[in-house]
This record gives C-alpha cells, sequence and structure tokens, in this order.
C-alpha cells in the first residue's frame, strides 16, 4: 500500500543503516593512471636510451658520475610490485631519470640529453593531474574516517 513507511521520511542511511553509495574519490587509481602513463612513455621513442639501465661497459665513467641510476624499466617494475605508496614516490624516480642525464651529459645540445627534455615535459604534464587527483581522494578518505568515527 502507498502510506509512507517510517524510515521512509528519514534521511538516507540513518534508520536502515546503509547510506546512499555516494561518489567519493578513489585513493587507488593513481596506480592504473601512472601504469598507462609509463606505457605510453615505453611508446615513445624518446624514451628509447632510458628503458634499461646503462651498462658501464657502454659507459665506464657513468657510475662515476651518477650516484643514482634509474630508469623507466625499474620504475615500472617498482610499480607492478607494489613498491611505491603514492604518485609522488613515482614522480621522485622518474624526475631522478631526467636529473642523472642532465648530469651526466657532455653538453646542454647532446642528442640523449635532448630527448629528455621533450620526455620530461610531456611527464610532468601528465603526473600533475595524478597527483592532484591523488591529494584530494586521500583528503576526502581521512575526512569520510573521521565522519565514521563520529557516528561510532
Ligand atoms: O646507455 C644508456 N642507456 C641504456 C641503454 S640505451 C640502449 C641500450 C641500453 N644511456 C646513455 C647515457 N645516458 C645519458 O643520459 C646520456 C646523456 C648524454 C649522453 O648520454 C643514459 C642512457
Amino acid at each position: 500500500d502507498f502510506c509512507l513507511q517510517e524510515e521512509d521520511t528519514e534521511a538516507p542511511g540513518t534508520s536502515s543503516g546503509h547510506r546512499l553509495r555516494q561518489v567519493v574519490p578513489d585513493r587507488d587509481a593513481w596506480k592504473e593512471q601512472c601504469k598507462n602513463l609509463l606505457n605510453y612513455i615505453f611508446e615513445c621513442e624518446d624514451s628509447e636510451p632510458f628503458r634499461q639501465p646503462v651498462d658501464p661497459q657502454n659507459y665506464p665513467d657513468y657510475h662515476g658520475i651518477i650516484d643514482t641510476p634509474m630508469d623507466f624499466g625499474s620504475v615500472k617494475k617498482t610499480l607492478g610490485e607494489d613498491r611505491y605508496e603514492n604518485p609522488i614516490e613515482l614522480c621522485k624516480d622518474t624526475r631522478l631519470i631526467f636529473a642523472n642525464a642532465k648530469a651526466y651529459t657532455p653538453n646542454k645540445r647532446s642528442k640523449i640529453y635532448s630527448m629528455t627534455l621533450r620526455l620530461s615535459a610531456f611527464f610532468e604534464e601528465q603526473i600533475r593531474t595524478i597527483i592532484s587527483e591523488y591529494k584530494t581522494a586521500v583528503k576526502s578518505s581521512d575526512s569520510h574516517k573521521r565522519a565514521a568515527v563520529k557516528t561510532q
């Protein structure tokens, strides 16, 4: 029959305990987004010298100049093994790839170094949104947690 049941008149989620599923930002979305970004970078020709570690046989002075070698293959592996807690950590390792090339290059017009300039411009453009959405999601999930504690 049509008459309103008691709980129909109250705000949703009060009496029956369920809340209307609200859209809450997903704090794990950054992982897939970074995987896709890395796959795209791997397709770029500009990433070729940076997909795997430098071989000391080819560049004997490299490890004397560069303290912390980094490459996109290592970043991809770390991500895949869930050894990044957040996109900020992935961004730090990726920026190391570019910083190492800048530190090692004999001059700023070298072909290999010039490849990092395009690559880093693209990477920074893309990672900005991923990090911003991640930070929003963390804030939102923290506030949801605080709200949940209050109701207990
Ligand atoms: O040998 C590699 N990568 C590994 C590769 S490339 C194909 C096979 C295995 N390099 C060269 C030196 N690197 C520079 O940043 C650089 C700046 C100016 C000149 O070189 C890092 C990338």
